[in-house]
């Protein structure tokens, strides 16, 4: 493809990032796959230089813009090269019109700016958000020591922690394909450590998706012990087993949850679980380095349902912890909604619980708990915090 035909590629492409986002459609990710697929012609430098392209332009844009030129003409505006290629040759997009809508720029639809503002989160701060994310990986000590480490990596501030350029390919690395290696974000890691699980306890992952958490707290927990990993989404969970086949966690047991119904399923760990971790559904705000489009998708609408979930998990969970136990919640959002507030209304509607404030190598108080952020950790953005009962 020419530089020109790689431009106008990128502009089809956030054609369909943008109806994606307006009508809850597939991620960016998953669409520039679909885009490739019939199109063999394309090959792996065009592949890279289109997605760069189009995630170029899906970060400059705080708004949703009105269509993929608009957005691009954003990222014509700051870049001649660019400028120079909508020269309307062959494949090549039209030349640019004096007058011609661009897309505005900016960190967030101006609501979310906002919000971000009141949460203490100021305008450097919040551009972090949307910075390339490094490669973090967490040794699997289920499976250390049989194998080393890919080359050009450096600890980071996670026990188990290693941290690698972004480009790096990770899936190829022996350690990889031998499960001694997680691909994990250094704040998420963190996270795990706030429940500090040991061998021998229950835990209850209440939220556990995929199980990126569930296998650091296997680990953790050296395969022994109770280790239950639930989740309301059927297709996420399933995802799970062989995850944990392939890092060699064999203590996991899973629970699908019915919303609405959690107890009901996890009845027999009512005031028993040593530890929950509630790691709970939420706007996204501190994976933007990962989903820049995720920020055309939230509404205020959205983020108010979060709100109420994370508050009613947060009561499930209570009721599943044992005396003497700890509950651990986590939002990857830097929004106060999701953060600090959730944390102190807690405190407030549970009289006989109070909080722990967890100690890490990284991170801002924030309310009950603490907050990682790219701009101040490197990390992806989170709220972490613990309590414990009285
Ligand atoms: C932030 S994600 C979890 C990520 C996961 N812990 C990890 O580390 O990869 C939140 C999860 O909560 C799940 N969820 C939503 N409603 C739920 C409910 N009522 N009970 C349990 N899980 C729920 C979602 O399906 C989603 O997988």
């Amino acid at each position: 493809m020419t530089p020109a035909a790689r431009v106008q590629a990128a502009i089809e492409i956030l054609d369909l990032v943008i109806e994606a986002a307006r009508a809850n459609g597939a991620p960016a990710d998953r669409l520039i796959a679909d885009w490739f697929r019939p199109r063999r012609f394309a090959g792996s430098g065009d592949r890279r230089a289109v997605r760069e392209l189009a995630y170029r332009a899906i970060r400059a844009c705080g708004e949703v813009p009105e269509n993929g030129r608009a957005a691009m003409l954003r990222v014509a505006e700051e870049d001649a090269q660019v400028a120079a290629l909508f020269d309307g040759s062959r494949h090549a997009p039209a030349p640019i019109v004096a007058g011609e809508a661009v897309a505005a720029g900016g960190v967030a639809p101006a609501w979310l700016v906002e919000k971000l503002a009141a949460s203490g989160v100021g305008e450097e701060e919040a551009t972090a958000l949307l910075e390339r994310a490094p490669l973090d990986i967490r040794i699997n000590t289920l499976k250390a020591g049989r194998v080393s480490l890919p080359e050009g990596g450096e600890r980071s501030v996670a026990a188990n922690g290693w941290r690698y350029p972004p480009e790096t390919r990770i899936e190829q690395a022996e350690a990889y394909r031998l499960g001694a290696i997680e691909v994990q974000d250094t704040g998420s890691q963190l996270t795990c450590e706030v429940v500090a699980a040991r061998p021998g306890e229950t835990v209850i992952d209440l939220c556990a998706g995929a199980g990126g958490k569930t296998l650091a707290l296997a680990a953790a927990m050296e395969n022994r012990g109770t280790l239950v990993a639930c989740d309301a989404d059927r297709a996420r969970l399933s995802r799970l087993a062989p995850r944990a086949e392939r890092a060699g966690a064999t203590m996991i047991e899973t629970v699908l949850l019915d919303p609405g119904r959690e107890l009901q399923a996890l009845g027999r760990f009512e005031g028993k679980a040593d530890a929950v971790l509630v790691d709970a559904p939420c706007s996204g705000t501190g994976t933007w380095r990962r989903n820049p489009e995720a920020r055309w998708r939230l509404t205020e609408r959205q983020l108010e349902r979060y709100a109420g979930i994370q508050e009613r998990l947060l009561d499930v969970a209570s009721r599943l912890v044992r005396p003497g136990g700890r509950l651990v919640f986590v939002t990857c959002s830097l929004l106060d909604e999701e953060g600090a507030s959730q944390a102190s209304r807690f405190l407030d509607t549970h009289a006989g619980w109070q909080a722990d404030q967890p100690v890490l190598a990284a991170g801002t108080p924030r309310g009950a708990g603490l907050r990682l952020s790219p701009f101040h950790d490197g990390t992806d953005g989170f709220f972490v915090a613990r309590f414990v009962p009285l």
